[in-house]
C-alpha cells in the first residue's frame, strides 16, 4: 500500500518553482532517504509530502486521501529541523512533550489507560525514561530529537518524516539515532528522512530519492551510487558527494 503518493507536484514560494514536476511513491514499510544539494527543495518537498504545504499543481495523497487533510500527529509524525514540533523550545518536561503525541487521540478528553500505555512504551522504546522529568528546552540536540521520536511513537503514527534530524548532534549519538530509526522501521514504521550526508543515508535507508528542484533519481542505494544521477543533481561536485560531514 502506498503511504505517500505525489503526482506531478510543482511548488514555488514566488514565480519560480523550487520543486518541479515531482512524482514519487513511498510504500508502506519503506525507509526513504531524500538527498540533494543545499537549497535543492528537500525541506519544501518533505512539507509537501506530509501535507504541511499544498502544491501549486499536481497532487499529494497520504494513505489514499489528500495530504493537506492530515493534521500533524494524526498518523503522520513530522520532526522539523530544530524539533520545535516536539516542544523543542518550550519549557515543558519530556513526559509532557511525549504526552502531546496523544493529543490527536484526546483533543479534549481525559487520558485513558491506552494513552498512558502508549506514552510509557514510547519512552522505553526510545530510551529516554531517565529524562522524563527534565525540561525539553534544556536538553541537547540529540536528546531533543529522541523526544521528538517518542512523541511520534506515542501518537502511533504510521509515517515518520524527519528533516535533517541530526544536525548539531555528535557522531556517536548520530549513529545511535539512525540505529533507532532502522529498528523502528523494521517494526513497520514508514520513514522519510531528509539528510544531506549521502554516506549516512546510503547506509541506513532502503531507498534514495535525489532532488534538485526536479527528481533525478528514486531507487535503491546501490544503484544510486553507481549512476550519474548523483553527479547530475549535484552539478558534478563530486567531493561534496562522498564525504560531506559539514
Ligand atoms: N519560506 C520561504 N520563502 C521563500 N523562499 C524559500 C522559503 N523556504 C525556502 N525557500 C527557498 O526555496 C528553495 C528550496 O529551499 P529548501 O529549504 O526546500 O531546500 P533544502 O534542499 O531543504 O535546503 P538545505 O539543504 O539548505 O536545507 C531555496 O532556494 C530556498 O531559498
Amino acid at each position: 500500500m502506498a503511504v505517500v503518493e505525489a503526482r506531478d507536484v510543482t511548488f514555488g514560494y514566488g514565480d519560480t518553482p523550487v520543486v518541479e514536476d515531482v512524482s514519487l511513491t513511498v510504500e508502506s514499510g519503506a525507509f526513504l532517504g531524500l538527498v540533494g544539494p543545499n537549497g535543492s527543495g528537500k525541506t519544501t518537498l518533505l512539507e509537501l509530502l506530509v501535507g504541511l504545504r499544498r502544491p501549486d499543481s499536481g497532487s499529494v495523497s497520504l494513505f489514499g486521501e489528500p495530504a493537506h487533510s492530515f493534521a500533524d500527529g494524526e498518523r503522520v509524525g513530522y520532526v522539523a529541523q530544530d524539533a520545535t514540533h516536539a516542544g523543542g523550545r518550550m519549557p515543558v518536561t519530556v513526559r509532557e512533550a511525549v504526552r502531546m503525541g496523544r493529543y490527536p487521540h484526546r483533543p479534549f478528553g481525559r487520558f485513558s489507560d491506552d494513552d498512558r500505555r502508549a506514552i510509557e512504551s514510547a519512552l522505553d522504546r526510545v530510551g529516554i525514561r531517565d529524562l522524563v522529568g527534565r525540561r525539553v528546552d534544556r536538553l541537547s540536540g540529540g536528546q531533543r530529537q529522541r523526544v521528538a521520536i517518542a512523541r511520534t511513537l506515542a501518537s502511533e503514527a504510521d509515517l515518520l518524516a524527519l528533516d535533517e534530524p541530526t544536525v548539531g548532534v555528535d557522531a556517536e549519538s548520530r549513529e545511535a539515532f539512525y540505529d533507532l530509526l532502522a529498528e523502528l522501521n523494521a517494526f513497520g514504521l514508514t520513514v522519510v528522512l531528509v539528510e544531506h550526508d549521502i554516506g549516512v543515508v546510503t547506509t541506513h535507508a532502503s531507498e534514495i530519492a535525489c532532488l534538485n528542484r526536479e527528481l533525478f533519481f528514486h531507487g535503491d542505494p546501490d544503484t544510486f551510487v553507481e549512476t550519474d544521477a548523483l553527479a547530475d543533481a549535484y552539478g558534478g561536485d563530486q567531493h561534496v558527494l562522498a564525504h560531506d560531514h559539514s
